[in-house]
């Protein structure tokens, strides 16, 4: 037993409150199988050993939960910004108190190093946190009327019963980001998290249910992604989407919740340029570029796809990076000091894999890694590659795994077009100490966020979302509330 955490270190899952592994849906306040009492298996990608199982949901049991969702959002909604305030700050200060097990469930079935899973769990939690205030801050307006005797004003009302679909790369924090703004509205939600990461889901809904959110406000069902998908975006009590993953589902979902018309909040895929000018700070520079591009194993919608580098020192950036790459730490998740764990599954090793074989078939050189780590399954070198050009793979897709590939560009003109020359639009990064450039690139970069001198920029007060086919909507901030209501525009006469 660790003196200092109290966690058995023999078994990393014999969590400290147990009761937080939940192996059971929860629909209505209630924790439950499938009716079929169908399984699925939730692996650990470090090791390949079946922690557990969940259960395999699907229509029915995601038609219950939005029934029960349209009931409990009569009450829940009614209830003062006040009162949801109080309980959402309990879940809350229950998910701070139990980082440590939901940093280890997590670490368990998504492979996350261990230090950025207790990380995720304060960021998580610090949306409902943040949202939790926010509810109390939902404001109406008064408009002059242009109309003789009558009065204008606008208030904005909850959306109703939300569907959530949550992704493995962050099963916590999308989590907290969605359901935080959501709940505080006054909406319910049901939510589907990702069969690879389900026990961070469940864990979440056990502590909400200690908190007291009524039964039904907050459901989740694991199982099959297409059924409980398709009767979540076409069940017409569900009146609002909200999605983080990957740009293909992201536009199946769209296009399922056109039918009946439901607001949708997609957060999907990114190419996240990063641009190093002559002018930078090359070693802050690497620094940023080892934080964005190695975030969760590369496997970040905001991590650096295309490292850009400007002529003048591309050399010496290169080789900075790619010394600062070999030092990383690639192990367990739970091994002290782990920065760089398994990736997900054999697919996402195989999508890096194919990224490197076309660009070096091109003529891109390897300068670390390039390899599967010894430590087998699903472990990869960091690699860093030089000499990319545009008609790579790596230019045009979203690795989403440890290859952080460098280009090269000669102006900032050219490094802008570059930067542009994608149907993506999330995040963008450049590294540059020319004041008047960094208005003028922060400016003309096509992206909902661009982060100046900073590597990694997430938390919950400022707005993350994506232009182009990166998404719809802003998560977190002021602005992240704003996407679970609905304006309604009253206006009185005859009282005069
Ligand atoms: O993959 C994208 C999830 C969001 C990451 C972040 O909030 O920084």
């Amino acid at each position: 037993m660790d003196a200092k955490t109290g966690v058995n270190k023999d078994n990393p899952l014999a969590l400290k409150d147990p009761s937080l592994l939940r192996q059971a849906n929860y629909i209505d306040g209630a924790w439950v199988g499938a009716d079929d009492s169908a399984t699925l298996d939730v692996r650990n990608p470090a090791t390949g050993a079946v922690i557990g199982t969940v259960p395999k949901g699907g229509k029915g049991e995601t038609r219950r939960a939005i029934e029960a969702a349209e009931r409990a959002l009569v009450d829940w909604r009614a209830r003062t910004a006040k009162e949801r305030h109080a309980i959402l700050i309990r879940w809350f200060d229950l998910m701070m108190e139990n980082q440590e097990d939901l940093a280890r469930i997590m670490t368990a079935e998504g492979g996350k190093p261990l230090a950025e899973a207790r990380g995720e769990i304060a960021y998580g939690a610090s949306f409902i946190q943040w949202f939790a205030e926010e509810g109390k801050r939902i404001y109406g307006d008064t408009i002059p009327s242009p109309v003789a005797g009558r009065r204008m004003m606008v208030i904005k009302q909850p959306v109703g019963v939300c569907g959530a679909i949550t992704p493995w790369n962050f099963p916590n924090a999308m989590i907290g980001r969605k359901a935080g703004p959501a709940l505080a509205a006054g909406c319910t939600m049901v939510l589907k998290p990702a069969s690879a990461t389900p026990y961070s889901a469940l864990a979440l809904a056990e502590l909400g249910e200690r908190a007291g959110i009524p039964k039904g406000v907050f459901s989740i069902v694991t199982g099959s992604a297409s059924a409980i998908g398709e009767e979540l975006t076409t069940n017409p009590i569900v009146r609002k989407i909200t999605f983080t993953g990957s740009t293909e589902v992201g536009k199946q979902l769209m296009a399922a919740s056109a039918g009946t018309v439901k607001k949708v909040s997609m957060e999907l895929g990114g190419n996240a340029p990063f641009i190093v000018f002559d002018d930078a700070d090359v070693d802050a520079a690497v620094e940023g570029a080892i934080a964005s591009k190695f975030r969760n194993t590369g496997q970040t919608c905001v991590c650096a796809n295309r490292i850009l580098v400007q002529d003048g020192i591309y050399d010496a950036f290169v080789k900075k990076l790619a010394a600062a790459t070999e030092n990383l730490k690639v192990a367990d998740g739970f091994e002290d000091g782990s920065q760089i764990g398994p990736l997900i599954d054999d697919a996402a090793v195989a999508k890096v894999e194919d990224h490197i074989k076309d660009a070096t078939g091109k003529g891109a050189k390897v300068l670390t890694g390039g390899e599967r780590h010894p430590l087998g399954g699903s472990f990869y070198k960091p690699t860093v590659l030089a000499d990319v050009t545009p008609q790579m793979k790596v230019a045009r897709e979203e690795t989403f795994g440890p290859l952080a590939p460098v280009f090269r560009f000669k102006d900032e003109a050219e490094a802008i077009r570059m930067a542009n020359d994608t149907e993506f639009g999330l995040a963008a990064y450049f590294y540059s100490r020319d004041v008047g450039r960094v208005w003028r690139v922060g400016e003309a970069l096509e992206y909902g966020i661009v982060s100046i001198n900073v590597g990694v920029f997430s938390n919950e007060v400022a707005p993350f979302g994506g232009v182009k086919e990166s998404g719809v909507g802003r998560e977190g901030s002021k602005y992240g509330i704003d996407d679970y209501l609905e304006m309604k525009f009253l206006c009185l006469g005859g009282i005069d």
